[in-house]
């Protein structure tokens, strides 16, 4: 693990916003800083500064909003681009340029010494303008590890803050990345930040192996928003770091529900029940095992406790419904259910939820009470 500590860049207002049919106004954009900035995320990148207009005069707001967070813009390594970010107020920027062959041949229709040239060019005039600079390797994953470990060291020497490592296309796997981040430690005296993509569903999990092989900064995106399948997201990192790695950075984790449903809805996207960390299902028991074990002790089968991300345990009644948890649910109504009344009822709770194709509305659990024990006096 890495000595020095671990800092969550979040990019929802750059990469999210990059998913496909996604657009923040304005106002969200400034709403969505101040809500990570309130949560703890000590870096926000907050947008494409060269696209002018909107994009420019929110990223501006962001800068003048007064957030303990750090704002960078995202650039290539093309003048107008930083100096678009100059003129928004950023003190960090991103500047990103592809480092595989398949991007420098035909995307750039270039070279690598080009690609060399453009970013140690634009890392000195940003560093001569005062900023903070995290060099992107775009498609690092991809590249021809000797080249990525050239393009690190050229960023070291032209005065580069980080290097973002990035999974463009998220064909990496936990493995294999450790393996890459613990060669590019040992070679270049750089910091990393992990910026990985889901097309495998391996974001979050690459991310954490990038940590353990020793990369200090974290990409995330609230609800792993963003480029294709997204990104990792930031409250699976940070849940992850804090009860898998015993790493707590320190976060208003309980808010973590508002900002995803917030997102979910600036963006359109759905929250889906069984997100991992801020979905409904997380702390949602109907399995009649299950809502046992809860009801002995909730740690039977729960990772954590559903107030820390903002939500409540529910015990939901349907088709793997028990006695155990029938006889909880009544008891909620004031209705003491003997073993035996449970053991009848259940039966015909099951057929109902089974004609329904769904759990039951406590209404309808009192229905069916009534329809078999007969009217509560
Ligand atoms: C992996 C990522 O997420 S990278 C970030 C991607 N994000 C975005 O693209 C969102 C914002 N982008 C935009 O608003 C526009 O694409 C702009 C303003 C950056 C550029 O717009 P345009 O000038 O119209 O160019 P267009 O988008 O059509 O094509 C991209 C150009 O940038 C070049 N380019 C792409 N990446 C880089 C780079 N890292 N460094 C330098 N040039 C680059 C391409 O080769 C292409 O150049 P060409 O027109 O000479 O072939
Ligand atoms: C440009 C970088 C930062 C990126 O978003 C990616 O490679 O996915």
């Amino acid at each position: 693990m890495s000595e020095k500590g671990i800092v969550i860049v979040d990019t929802t207002l750059r990469d999210g916003e990059q998913t496909a049919g996604v657009v923040f106004a304005n106002r969200e954009k400034v709403r969505i800083a101040k809500l990570l900035d309130e949560i703890g995320v000590p870096q926000i990148e907050a947008g494409v500064p060269v696209m002018g207009g909107d994009e420019k005069e929110a990223i501006r707001a962001i800068c003048k909003a007064g957030l303990k967070a750090s704002i960078m813009g995202w650039n290539r390594p093309v003048l107008k681009d930083i100096e678009a970010s100059l003129e928004c107020g950023v003190d960090a920027v991103a500047i990103s340029i592809s480092t595989s062959d398949i991007h420098i041949k035909h995307k750039l229709k270039s070279s690598r010494e080009w690609v060399l040239e453009q970013m140690v060019n634009a890392t000195r005039f940003a560093k001569r303008e005062g900023m903070y600079v995290s060099v992107n390797a775009e498609d690092a994953s991809r590249s021809e590890l000797d080249f990525l470990l050239e393009f690190a060291g050229a960023a070291k020497e032209a005065g580069a803050d980080r290097l973002r490592y990035c999974d463009t296309v998220g064909i990496m796997e936990p493995f294999t990345i450790y393996e890459q981040i613990k060669r590019i430690k040992d070679k270049v005296d750089i910091e990393i930040e992990m910026h990985t993509h889901n097309d495998f569903g391996m974001a979050t999990a690459n991310a954490l192996a990038g940590v353990k092989a020793g990369a200090n900064y974290v990409g995330v995106t609230v609800l792993g928003l963003g480029e294709r399948a997204g990104n990792a997201a930031l409250e699976e990192v940070v849940m992850a770091l804090k009860h898998l790695y015993d790493i707590d950075l320190n976060f208003k984790t309980e808010m973590f529900v508002e900002v995803a449903e917030y997102i979910s809805r600036a963006s359109g996207r759905e929250l889906p029940a069984w997100k991992a960390i801020v979905g409904s299902n997380m702390f949602a028991h109907e399995s009649g095992i299950h809502a046992d074990g809860v009801q002995k002790n909730p740690k039977t089968y729960e990772a954590f406790q559903p107030e820390e991300v903002g939500l409540l345990r529910q015990i939901v009644i349907g088709k793997h419904s028990g006695t155990a948890a029938l006889k909880a649910k009544f008891a909620e109504f004031g209705i003491v259910l003997t073993d035996h009344q449970a053991q009848e009822l259940l039966p015909k709770i099951r057929s109902v939820t089974i004609s329904l194709k769904r759990n039951l509305f406590d209404k309808e659990l009192m229905y069916v009470y009534e329809d078999y024990f007969g009217k509560r006096d």
